[in-house]
């Protein structure tokens, strides 16, 4: 079965690189990819490709080519399922914040929601992909939606999960590690995974391409962002024992990482890790074994992210400890606000909980960072409910040019990586500053020993001093 006309519900940080991707790939495929969120759409549909909803590198110059050609954006959901012959859904999944499992379990409202519109509108046979990350034997609960309505209509349910990282979304896509598909074992399940197989095969070499049950993938997907995170706390934690006792967390990152069995990836000790999944996809995990009575398996995981709460905590609370137990009146420079470089997504990241911490000790707050705007960072503030919104704004400000940004300030504290950061004249930075000038490399970014040099007080997250 060719597959002519692919849908996607939810134009977000997936499913639009993901759709963009497959419809520059395969011209004679018309891919629409809808949205509730009008402004969201509007924005794909931006004639300036400066404001697309989603910043990746390399995203613009995919969208240019296919969008009007094969790649559409719409609001019209109804329309899109009902020309479609293969429906993603790639809708958000969050961590639910009421009733049974709040705090945990994975909200799957909206994944609901589109099954029943799925079911409501589908008056031709139909391929359902879950793209959206999902708890185990989701599919089946989809199934049994679509498999009620009454109007004799046949669905397929794979389960295709998404490992794009953001950043290098454009690259992870053209060029997966794997692919994975997960289906049912009958024929038409087969026949189900083969369409899809045949969308990736126009450009990802058939090896590449898993076929397996459902079940295992949608759970591939859960351990795989689990053992992620665990190998960043478990570098974190080394950089705690590091910073004791004198060694190096960078030495000894390099020095495991040449270990072939422990390969040299995700070995970067950090100020703790963010992102809109690594924590919930845990959290979901966590609460798939506690429903399951296992647990000894979720009291393992949660350690990964109680390591990354505290990997956060001890960064601020070592800025206060360091400018003499306060910072009540002192200026601290926030150099980065994105939960990793490359992105303008600020989800889970670890400035919002470290900028939480210090407005806790009334410091006066400045933040720059090069692709997030003012109103996300103070909507990421206000989403905490700690203080009131005014307070948030007297205490916390923005600022578009990182010299200024720095100008006064007690402590310089550097919580994303991007790569300009290492290109100022630090000197010059040093000069505006109060002193003694501190600066807390969240990042382990910058050259300890030039920093030293110019005078600043310098503490790298996993050296000893
Ligand atoms: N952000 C990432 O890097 C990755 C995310 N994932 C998973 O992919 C899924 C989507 O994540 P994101 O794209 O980051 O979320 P997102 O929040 O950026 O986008 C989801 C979109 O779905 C839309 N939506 C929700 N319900 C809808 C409905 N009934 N009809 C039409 N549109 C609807 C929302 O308006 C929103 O624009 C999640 O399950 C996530 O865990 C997987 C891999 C990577
Ligand atoms: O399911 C998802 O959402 C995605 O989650 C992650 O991708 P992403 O969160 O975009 O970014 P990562 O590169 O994984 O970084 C996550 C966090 O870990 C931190 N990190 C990463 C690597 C490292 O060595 N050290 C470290 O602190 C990053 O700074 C960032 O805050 C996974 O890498 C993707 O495979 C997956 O598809």
């Amino acid at each position: 079965m060719k597959i002519k006309n692919i849908c996607c519900i939810g134009a977000g940080y997936v499913g639009g690189p993901t759709m963009a991707v497959i419809a520059k790939q395969c011209p004679n495929i018309k891919v629409t990819v809808v949205d509730i969120n009008e402004a969201r759409i509007a924005a794909w549909n931006d004639e300036n490709l400066d404001n697309l909803p989603v910043f990746e590198p390399g995203l613009d110059a995919i969208v240019a080519e296919a969008r009007g050609r094969n790649l559409f954006f719409s609001t019209e959901v109804d329309k899109a399922i009902d020309e479609a012959e293969m429906i993603f859904i790639s809708v958000n999944t969050p961590t639910k914040t009421y009733g049974k499992g709040k705090g945990m379990a994975a909200d799957l409202k909206y994944i609901e929601l589109c099954a029943r519109q799925i079911a409501r509108v589908s008056k031709q046979d139909k391929i359902i992909v879950e793209k959206s990350t999902l708890p185990v034997r989701t599919a089946s609960a989809i199934k049994d939606i679509l498999d009620n309505t009454g109007n004799d209509v046949a669905f397929q349910i794979l389960s295709n999960p998404e490992f794009l990282a953001e950043g290098t979304a454009v690259e992870d896509l053209l060029s997966p590690d794997r692919v994975l598909i997960g289906g049912d074992t009958n024929p038409e399940g087969l026949k189900a995974i083969e369409a899809l197989a045949d969308v990736y095969a126009n450009w990802v070499p058939q090896d590449r391409i898993l076929r397996t049950n459902v079940w295992s993938s949608e759970l591939s997907k859960l351990t795989a962002n689990a053992f992620l995170a665990q190998r960043v706390s478990s570098i974190n934690a080394m950089s705690e024992i590091c910073e004791k006792t004198g060694a190096d967390v960078n030495e000894v990152s390099k020095a495991i990482g040449m270990d072939s069995r422990i390969g040299a990836k995700f070995l970067k000790s950090s100020v703790g890790f963010g992102g809109s999944c690594f924590q919930k996809d845990i959290l979901n995990l966590v609460y798939i074994a506690k429903s399951y009575g296992l647990n000894e398996v979720a009291d393992y995981w949660e350690q990964v992210i109680l390591m990354n709460e505290h990997q956060k905590q001890r960064f601020s609370d070592n800025i206060v400890s360091t400018l003499y137990n306060t910072v009540s009146g002192k200026k601290i420079a926030f150099l980065g606000w994105a939960f990793k470089k490359d992105t303008n997504d600020t989800r889970e990241s670890a400035a919002i909980k470290i900028a939480d911490n210090l407005l806790n000790e009334q410091a006066e707050i400045t933040v720059f960072d090069p692709k997030v705007v003012e109103e996300r960072i103070y909507a990421d503030l206000e989403y905490l409910n700690t203080r009131s919104n005014e307070e948030n704004r007297n205490l916390l400000k923005v600022e578009n040019d990182p010299y200024k940004t720095c100008e006064n300030a007690h402590a310089i504290a550097i919580l994303t990586e991007w790569d300009e950061f290492k290109t100022y004249d630090w000197k010059q930075i040093f000069n505006k500053m109060q002193k003694p000038a501190f600066v807390f490399d969240g990042r382990g970014l910058l050259d300890k020993e030039t920093l030293e040099d110019i005078g600043f007080v310098y503490y790298k997250i996993g050296t000893g001093q």
